[in-house]
C-alpha cells in the first residue's frame, strides 16, 4: 500500500513549470489613436462636450498608443445606440454580446498557442480563464473548452473581474497546477472586450475619458507545463518564482463594478505614482525570497503597459536602459491596454525579439497590476530552445 507521502511525491513534477507556447488574437476593427477622439465623440453624438473632447485628444496624443482593436465597432454600435448612455439598462445586452465574443476571441488565440505547442487540444488537462467582460455562469471558460474540443475532464477555473492583474494571476495559478500535477498541461486564456463598459462621455466622469483613451480588445493564450516531452515541446520561459503583493489602503484606486448600464470603471490619477512608490520594494522582496541579488538592467522585463506614464515611472525608478521596456512599449503602441491579456502579448513580443537574434537577458521579471492595487510578479528564465513561428 502506498503512503500518502509517496502518492503526494508521485504527483509532483520534476522540473519547473514553463511557458511552452503563446498565441494572441484581436478583433478585426482597428482604431487609429490620432483619429479616435473625433470618432468617439461623433459615434456617441457628444460633440457638445468640447472640453471633454479636448481632454481625450490630449490623452490620446501622449498615450504612446498608435492603434487599438475593438469588437464594438461603428456598425455594431449603430445596432445598439443605447450603449452610449450609461443611464440606460444595457447590461443584459452587453453580457449576451460578450458571452459569445469573449470565448470566440480566446479560441482564436488558443488555437494559435495549441498549434505552436504541437500536441492535440485533448491533451490540455487544466484551463485557467481570466476576463473582466463577463457576468454569467456557466462562463466563457466552458464555451472555450467546447470550441476547442477540450476533454470533458478538463479542470476549469474562471477569474472574473481580476482586471489587468488577471494575466499574472492566471499564469501563477498555471505554474502551481503544472508543478503539482505531474503531466498537467494548462491552457491559460485571457480575453478582454471593452464593449462591457463602453459609454459616451459625461461631465464629472473623467474615468470614462481615460478608459476610452487607452483600453483595447485582445486575447492571449499560453500553454504551461513542466517536464517537456522531448522533440515535441520546447520551453520558452521557465517560471522560477511568483508572488502577489497588495499595496495597503489602495482598494479604491482601481475599481470595477457591474451596474445596470454596464461595467463601471474607475482608475485614479494616483495609480502611476502609487506603483512607482511600491514596485522596487516588491521586486527586492521577491528576489530576496529566492536568494538572488539582481541588477535591474541585467534582466529582461515584461511589465504590463497599463499606461505610458506607468512605464515611464518604472523605467525611471529602476534606472532601466531605454531598450529594457521596448517590448511593453511596442505592445502598448500597437494594441493599447488590453487588461489581463496584455502581459501575454508582451511575453510573445519578447520571445519574437529573442528568436530574431536580439539580445534578451537570461533572467527576467513579469509584472502585472490590477484592482487591489494588486501587483503580480513572476521571475522568469528564458529557456535556450527558442524557435521562430
Ligand atoms: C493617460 C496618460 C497617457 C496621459 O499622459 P500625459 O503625459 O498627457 O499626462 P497627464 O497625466 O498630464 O494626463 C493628461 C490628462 O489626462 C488626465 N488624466 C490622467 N490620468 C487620469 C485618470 N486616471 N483619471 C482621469 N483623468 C486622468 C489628466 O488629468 C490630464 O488632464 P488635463 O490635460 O485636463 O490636465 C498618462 O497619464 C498615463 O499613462 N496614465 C496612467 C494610466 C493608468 O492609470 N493606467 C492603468 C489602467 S488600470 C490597469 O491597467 C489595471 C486594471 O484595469 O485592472
Amino acid at each position: 500500500m502506498a503512503t500518502v507521502q509517496q502518492i503526494r511525491h508521485a504527483q509532483r513534477s520534476d522540473g519547473p513549470a514553463a511557458v511552452l507556447a503563446i498565441g494572441t488574437a484581436n478583433p478585426a476593427s482597428c482604431m487609429l489613436q490620432n483619429d479616435y477622439a473625433d470618432y468617439y465623440f461623433r459615434v456617441t453624438n457628444s460633440e457638445h462636450h468640447a472640453d471633454l473632447k479636448d481632454k481625450l485628444k490630449r490623452i490620446c496624443k501622449n498615450s504612446g498608443i498608435e492603434r487599438r482593436y475593438v469588437h464594438l465597432d461603428e456598425e455594431l454600435l449603430g445596432a445598439h445606440p443605447d450603449f452610449s448612455d450609461r443611464a440606460l439598462p444595457t447590461l443584459d445586452a452587453r453580457i449576451d454580446m460578450a458571452s459569445a465574443a469573449v470565448p470566440e476571441l480566446a479560441a482564436s488565440a488558443a488555437a494559435r498557442a495549441i498549434a505552436e505547442w504541437g500536441r492535440p487540444a485533448a491533451d490540455v488537462t487544466h484551463l485557467v480563464f481570466s476576463t473582466y467582460s463577463g457576468g454569467k455562469a456557466p462562463s466563457a471558460d466552458l464555451r472555450l473548452a467546447s470550441l476547442l474540443g477540450l476533454r470533458p475532464t478538463v479542470s476549469r477555473t474562471i477569474l472574473s473581474l481580476n482586471g489587468c492583474s488577471g494575466g499574472g494571476r492566471a499564469l501563477q495559478l498555471a505554474k502551481e497546477l503544472a508543478e503539482n500535477n505531474r503531466g498537467a498541461r494548462v491552457l491559460v486564456a485571457c480575453s478582454e472586450l471593452t464593449l462591457i463598459g463602453f459609454y459616451g462621455p459625461q461631465e464629472g466622469r473623467l474615468d470614462t475619458i481615460l478608459g476610452n483613451g487607452i483600453f483595447g480588445d485582445g486575447a492571449g493564450a499560453v500553454i504551461v507545463g513542466a517536464d517537456p516531452v522531448d522533440c515535441i515541446e520546447r520551453p520558452l520561459f521557465e517560471m522560477a518564482f511568483a508572488t502577489q503583493t497588495t499595496i495597503p489602503e489602495t482598494e479604491n484606486e482601481i475599481t470595477t463594478r457591474l451596474m445596470k448600464g454596464g461595467l463601471d470603471f474607475h482608475v485614479s490619477i494616483r495609480v502611476p505614482k502609487l506603483l512607482k512608490s511600491n514596485i522596487e520594494r516588491c521586486l527586492i522582496d521577491t528576489f530576496k525570497s529566492i536568494g538572488i541579488s539582481a541588477e535591474w538592467n541585467d534582466l529582461f522585463w515584461a511589465i504590463h503597459p497599463g499606461g505610458r506614464a506607468i512605464l515611464d515611472h518604472v523605467e525611471q525608478l529602476l534606472g532601466l536602459g531605454v531598450e529594457k521596456l521596448a517590448a511593453s512599449r511596442r505592445v502598448l503602441r500597437e494594441y493599447g491596454n488590453m487588461s489581463a491579456a496584455t502581459v501575454i502579448f508582451v511575453l510573445d513580443e519578447l520571445r519574437r525579439r529573442r528568436a530574431r537574434g536580439e539580445e534578451v537577458a537570461e533572467w527576467g521579471v513579469m509584472m502585472a497590476f490590477g484592482p487591489g492595487i494588486t501587483i503580480e510578479t513572476m521571475v522568469l528564465h528564458a529557456a535556450g530552445s527558442l524557435k521562430e513561428n
